[in-house]
């Protein structure tokens, strides 16, 4: 049986387009129909494959109906549209898990789930092992420790707005030391993985968290550790940086289309 899902992915960027380009490859038992919504005025317009239908307002991606909206735009843009989609009854993947390092936008977010009897759905992103810790963290005593650590090619603005020449940094630059909350929310494009941990794990304020800018490293490279009476998680992930965005680590658009696989599979991993 050729059964057709019907996914709609919000924004083309580096992880965008890479979905995209990865689901209209998959075999014909898994086709998917696509489309794109992409907000007027769009820098990258023109680069839709001819199959994806191309929306510019979210009523026309309501309309066509959906089974599962996909977030890859920022975490503006799960504010703006996640609370809509899942009241019309629509799941909603968030790729900018960020934007939920706001109390008040986590709450909305699932009061319109509960209305429209759907559901958020958080990727794992650039990071692994958020099954370990979700079972750690029932524990009390658990302790998350989370450390960033990217190349100056992801912190080009941010260090330039410290009043630092990108191209002159040639020591490692401790950018935040803190909470998930504050870091997910100062660095909106480089720490979605910080709310992602507290999430999963003891929450955003007990979460601590380090950035750091290193001149030495040419991956972005995610430090975990977890250590509770359960035992301890040391977790080291090297990340190459996507081609299209050095913010963003190549394997996250992956982790985007491994999560739509499984919405669709009969067997999931939880
Ligand atoms: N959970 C995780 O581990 C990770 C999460 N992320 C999140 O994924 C997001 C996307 O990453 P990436 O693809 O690399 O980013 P890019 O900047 O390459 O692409 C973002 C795309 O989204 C579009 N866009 C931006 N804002 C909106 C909006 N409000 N409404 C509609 N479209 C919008 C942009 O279009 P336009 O041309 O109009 O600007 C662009 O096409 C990041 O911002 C980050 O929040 C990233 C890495 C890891
Ligand atoms: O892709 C990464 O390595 C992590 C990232 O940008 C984020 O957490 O926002």
């Amino acid at each position: 049986m050729n059964v057709k899902h019907r996914v709609a992915v919000i924004g083309f960027g580096s992880i965008g387009k890479t979905v995209v380009n990865e689901l209209l490859g998959t075999d014909s038992a898994t086709r998917f129909d696509l489309a794109v919504f992409q907000r007027e005025g769009s820098r990258s317009q023109i680069s839709l494959p001819a199959s994806v239908k191309r929306f510019i307002d979210l009523d026309g991606v309501l309309d066509w109906k959906p089974q599962l909206v996909v977030e890859a735009a920022g975490q503006v843009a799960v504010r703006q549209y996640a609370p809509i989609c899942l009241s019309a009854g629509i799941p909603f993947l968030i790729s900018s898990t960020g934007a939920l390092a706001s109390e008040e936008l986590r709450l909305r977010i699932e009061v319109a789930a509960r209305s429209g009897t759907s559901k958020a759905l958080i990727i794992s992103g650039a990071i692994g092992a958020l099954d370990y810790l979700s079972a750690a963290a029932r524990l009390p005593g658990t302790r998350v420790t989370y450390e960033s650590r990217k190349p100056i090619a992801a912190w080009r603005e941010e260090l330039r707005e410290l009043g630092l020449d990108p191209d002159a940094t040639d020591e490692p630059v401790i950018l935040f030391d803190g909470d998930a909350e504050t870091a997910a929310q100062r660095y909106p494009r480089n720490l979605n993985v910080a709310a992602t941990l507290a999430l999963a794990g003891v929450g955003m304020r007990d979460t601590a968290v380090r950035v750091v800018a290193d001149p030495g490293v040419d991956a972005n490279t995610h430090v975990i550790t977890v250590e509770g009476p359960s035992g301890t998680l040391h977790t080291r992930i090297v990340n190459a940086p996507s081609l299209d965005n050095p913010k963003t680590s190549a394997i996250v658009a992956f982790s985007v289309v491994n999560a739509i696989h499984q919405y669709f599979a009969p067997l999931q991993f939880t």
